[in-house]
């Protein structure tokens, strides 16, 4: 047995090499958020596409109104989705509503409330001036503007933008598919008693979720038993069509460790890596598909999925930054770390209170209520092993991106 530690940056390094970029595939505009976008966008229509009102009101010559009050005739209605039958003539009005088409001849819309509302004839009490509340055809996008540029993440307003300019579909990197397995002869499902000895699974849950957190898509296999036969069956169907197995538990020093057992001469290098928690790991290509094998306490698997998973899931997705935001905050309470190894502490941060952040719970990697109720990661570097309160530290915010 060896006692030499893996570098925390080594490891991640062997991780992010074994997803590759995704493929960009077509995917409908509704099903992109939170993905990037693969290709330059450049618009083939123009935005608004037309002159359009900016109120609900008439559509008149800004010099018709030269004295008011002024009586003009209503000559058509234009609601929106609709453009008026004829042009604009001197000394008339078209009423429109916003949205819809200026007709041609006129030259500004004058608002409802500065009218009496008519419908035949129309009361005009003050003037307006050419161009006043119309929307002009390309104010917004030109025909063959590059409107977002390739590697852009894409949110609510994006999507919103392609829609506008008729996009059905975009081309973007397609979501990871990872197969997550959690393994251990004692997990069971919610809804039965607990017999000596077992617990309610509860890695397969967090890790699933963390994966589609990042932007991937998970197909959960929970309740593997401590069997390499049976843990082979479960994945050999399955393998094919996934982009990473992420499995939880089964990698340390035990007699039962049925990942480092599946694997082991098969791919995939198990190792001790310098930090706690999340020690013992393992990553690799099995049949060639990418591994990465995260322990089984449930704090280790879920911070080794921070650390070393979810950023490679992010650079094949195609995001140029790929970690966590980090903030400078200051420790409320003083913290010991192991020497030679990095920690990461669970910690709750307030930048609204002076930038403090508090450590919650203990380093136990089974103290997952304490996960539960942080928002970041405390990072401790390898050399250090005292923090005073006070200290200035990095923490890595969990729910950025
Ligand atoms: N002799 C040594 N023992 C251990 C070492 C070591 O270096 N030498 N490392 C410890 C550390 S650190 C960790 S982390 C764990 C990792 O163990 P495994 O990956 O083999 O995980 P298991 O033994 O299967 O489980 C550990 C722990 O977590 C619970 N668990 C597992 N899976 C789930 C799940 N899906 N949901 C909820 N809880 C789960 C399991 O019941 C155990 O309590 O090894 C230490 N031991
Ligand atoms: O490294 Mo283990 O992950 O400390 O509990
Ligand atoms: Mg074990």
């Amino acid at each position: 047995m060896s006692d030499t530690l893996t570098r925390v940056a080594d490891h991640k390094a062997h991780v992010a090499g074994l997803v590759g970029a995704m493929p960009v595939v077509e995917s409908p505009v509704a099903d992109c958020l939170g993905l990037v976008l693969a290709e330059d966008l450049v618009a083939t229509v123009p935005l608004p596409p037309f002159d359009n009102s900016a109120m609900d009101g008439y559509a008149v010559r800004a010099a018709d109104l030269a004295s008011v009050p002024v009586r003009l005739p209503v000559v058509e209605d234009i609601p929106a989705g609709r453009a008026a039958s004829a042009p604009l003539a001197a000394g008339t009005a078209h009423r429109i509503m916003t949205g819809a088409p200026v007709p041609v001849g006129a030259d500004a819309v004058v608002q409802v409330e500065w009218t009496d509302g008519g419908t035949a004839v129309v009361r005009v009490d003050r003037p307006v001036v050419a161009g006043q509340n119309v929307r002009r055809m390309a104010d917004d996008v030109a025909v063959g503007t590059t409107v977002l540029r390739a590697g852009v993440a894409l949110g609510p307003a994006q999507l919103g933008l392609a829609a506008a300019l008729g996009f059905g579909s975009l081309p973007v990197r397609r979501r990871p598919r990872v197969l997550v397995l959690s393994t251990g002869s004692e997990l069971v499902g919610p809804g039965v008693p607990l017999e000596p000895g077992q617990i309610y699974e509860s890695n397969g849950v967090m890790l699933a979720a963390a994966v589609r957190e990042a932007g991937g898509e998970a197909e959960l296999l929970r309740f593997v038993p401590d069997d390499v036969e049976r843990f082979h069956a479960a994945i050999a169907p399955r393998l094919a069509s996934v982009d990473l197995l992420l499995t939880s538990g089964g990698v340390s020093a035990g007699a039962y460790e049925v990942v480092k057992d599946a694997f082991t001469g098969r791919g995939v290098e198990f190792t001790k890596v310098a930090m706690q928690p999340g020690g013992p790991q393992g990553a690799g290509r099995y049949q060639g598909v990418a591994v990465a094998t995260l322990p089984g306490n449930p704090v280790s698997a879920q911070v080794s999925f921070e650390v070393f998973v979810r950023p490679a899931l992010r650079a094949a997705m195609g995001f140029s930054r790929v970690e966590r935001p980090t903030a400078a905050a200051r420790l409320s309470a003083p913290i010991t770390s192991p020497a030679g190894r990095t920690q990461f502490r669970r910690g709750a941060y307030d930048p609204a209170s002076g930038r403090v952040v508090t450590p919650v719970g203990g380093p136990g990697s089974h103290l997952l209520s304490a996960l539960a109720v942080s928002n970041c990661l405390i990072e401790v570097p390898e050399e250090v092993t005292e923090l005073a309160a006070g200290t200035e530290v990095a923490v890595r915010l969990l729910h950025g991106e």
